[in-house]
């Protein structure tokens, strides 16, 4: 009986497992019963592996993970496409995913239909008014600049997690009105579990632990980054907005959580997507995609200065000659110095944080490139094969600021510099994240060189794996410049 069962099984595994690639789906790496095209997946930093995907299968690559649907947009148009066409803007259904909120799906960043369009378009627009992205923003950001250069001066420091208290200081005053101590122990807390939550996965959902949520009952304390991560965040939000409850006045609303509060409490009784678990979700994707982005692409500015130091060298005069070492810099002396910004955006295109968008997901049977994509497949971005792209770049190994310089001196506006992705799911906090780098990078470099420490080894461009990215660590000295 029990042989009976089992080889009923074994035949039920295989025949699903034959089935699994419906007729004209993308070509891709093999598979294998149960575990799909895992064993051939890289363990980590699977955007290392799209360009050799691409050559070998073309612009869409088939994947199979677990018993799921997945395929990679690897080349620009047809990544382009994807981020543009309307049946693609939904995200994954995974039971991994929805353990972050409460397991539901709401919030922004892995929500669809009308609630995502509801809490995205709320989010957009007060976070707007309470200046994000805008030049009223400039003296949140420069006060913790200015913190920031008290700190680092003339002292040699890991440049991990180096910025992230600060660029999360600037939003969390927008959201919660407040800002932290860097030496806030509750605040470093979070941060390094969020750190850890980064760093635990990758943005294919091609690991055990996403494709088998159920393991994480068999191995608790290996695989719980992300409900640890998650509890204790939703914990800190929840604290903070019940505060935000008790001193509320509705006719004076003092930042993004007094907005929430008042349009939860006037549509108390109707069919709503405003709750208390939906706004921690919120702040949850705010808060997590604001603190690693912009921290861990200034700790790549950095590495880039030290590993180029002509460029470095260049950036120090394009900022004394235009700007000058001792004025307080301001948003609008962006025009004065275009080099410094192709600066950050050459580090962007080298080593951007986000390589592969967050998972997007087919809403009905589609095609792609000329492939069949059945409804609820899962479809990744990779915006690495796009800002790696060598028939538009040329030469897009090389650090090469001055590619977007023009012949008259002035920044070039490039179509395939998508680092923030395109369409409606384009990263809110995109104007945001460009001013919190053009003041944090230019204060520094305006006050500072940075080198290596004595005897420390040249540090490598390859990124740390991770849902996002992260240079790995490495130390620099501030030294001020007379
Ligand atoms: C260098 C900094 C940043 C980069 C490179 C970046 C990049 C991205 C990318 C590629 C996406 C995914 C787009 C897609 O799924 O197609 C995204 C989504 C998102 N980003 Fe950013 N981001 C940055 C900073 C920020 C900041 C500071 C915030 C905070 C306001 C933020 C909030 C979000 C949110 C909420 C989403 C989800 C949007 C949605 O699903 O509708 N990001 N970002």
């Amino acid at each position: 009986m029990f042989l009976l069962i089992f080889t009923v099984l074994i035949l039920y595994v295989v025949y699903s497992w034959l089935k699994i690639r419906p007729a004209n789906f993308p070509p891709g790496p093999p598979t294998v019963p149960i575990l799909g095209a895992l064993p051939f997946m890289p363990k980590e930093n699977v955007h290392y592996a799209m360009e050799k995907w691409r050559k070998q299968y073309g612009g869409v690559v088939g994947l199979v993970l677990g018993t799921k649907l997945s395929c990679a947009a690897v080349e620009t148009k047809v990544a382009k496409e994807v981020l543009k066409r309307d049946e693609f803007q939904a995200r994954p259904i995974s039971k991994f995913i929805t353990e972050r909120s409460f397991d539901r799906r709401i919030g922004i960043m892995f929500a669809d239909g009308e609630e995502w369009q509801e809490q995205r378009r709320f989010a957009v627009h007060h976070l707007k008014d309470f200046g994000l992205g805008k030049s009223s923003m400039e003296g949140i950001i420069m006060e913790e600049v200015t913190e920031l250069l008290e700190e680092i001066k003339d002292k040699t420091l890991q440049v991990s997690g180096l910025f992230n208290i600060s660029t999360v200081n600037v939003l969390w005053g927008i959201i919660a009105g407040t800002r932290y101590k860097h030496s806030d122990p509750k605040l470093q807390k979070l941060m390094q579990l969020l750190t850890a939550f980064f760093r635990s996965g990758n943005p294919t959902g091609g690991n055990l632990r996403m494709i088998f949520p159920f393991l994480k009952y068999i191995f608790p304390n290996y695989m719980n980054e992300i409900q640890i991560a998650s509890e204790q965040l939703n914990n800190f939000f929840l604290e903070i907005i019940n505060e935000h409850a008790q001193s509320l006045d509705e006719n004076n609303p003092r930042d993004f959580i007094d907005v929430y509060l008042i349009e939860m409490n006037s549509k108390k009784g109707s069919n709503t997507t405003f709750d208390v678990q939906t706004l921690q979700v919120v702040c949850s994707d705010l808060f997590s995609a604001g603190s690693e982005s912009v921290g861990n692409t200034l700790g790549f500015a950095l590495l880039y200065m030290v590993l180029y130091p002509e460029v470095q060298e260049k950036v120090h005069a394009t900022i004394d000659e235009n700007i000058g070492r001792n004025h307080k810099l301001s948003l609008q002396d962006k025009v004065q110095v275009p080099y410094v910004e192709a600066v950050i955006l050459e580090v962007m295109r080298c080593n951007t944080i986000a390589p592969i968008t967050v998972p997007h997901r087919a809403m009905k049977d589609t095609t792609l490139n000329g492939y069949f994509i059945p409804k609820n497949t899962t479809v990744l971005v990779s915006l690495w094969n796009v800002l790696q792209d060598k028939e538009h770049w040329g030469d897009p190994c090389n650090f090469r600021p001055s590619r977007f310089i023009d012949e008259n001196g002035k920044l070039v506006k490039d179509n395939t510099f998508i680092p923030f992705g395109l369409g409606k799911r384009l990263c809110p906090g995109e104007a945001l994240a460009r001013n919190n780098l053009f003041l944090f990078f230019t204060s520094i470099m305006q006050k500072y060189s940075v080198h290596l420490p004595p005897g420390h080894p040249t540090p490598s461009t390859l990124s740390l794996p991770g849902f996002t990215t992260a240079p790995k660590p490495f130390e620099v000295t501030f030294k001020s410049r007379k």
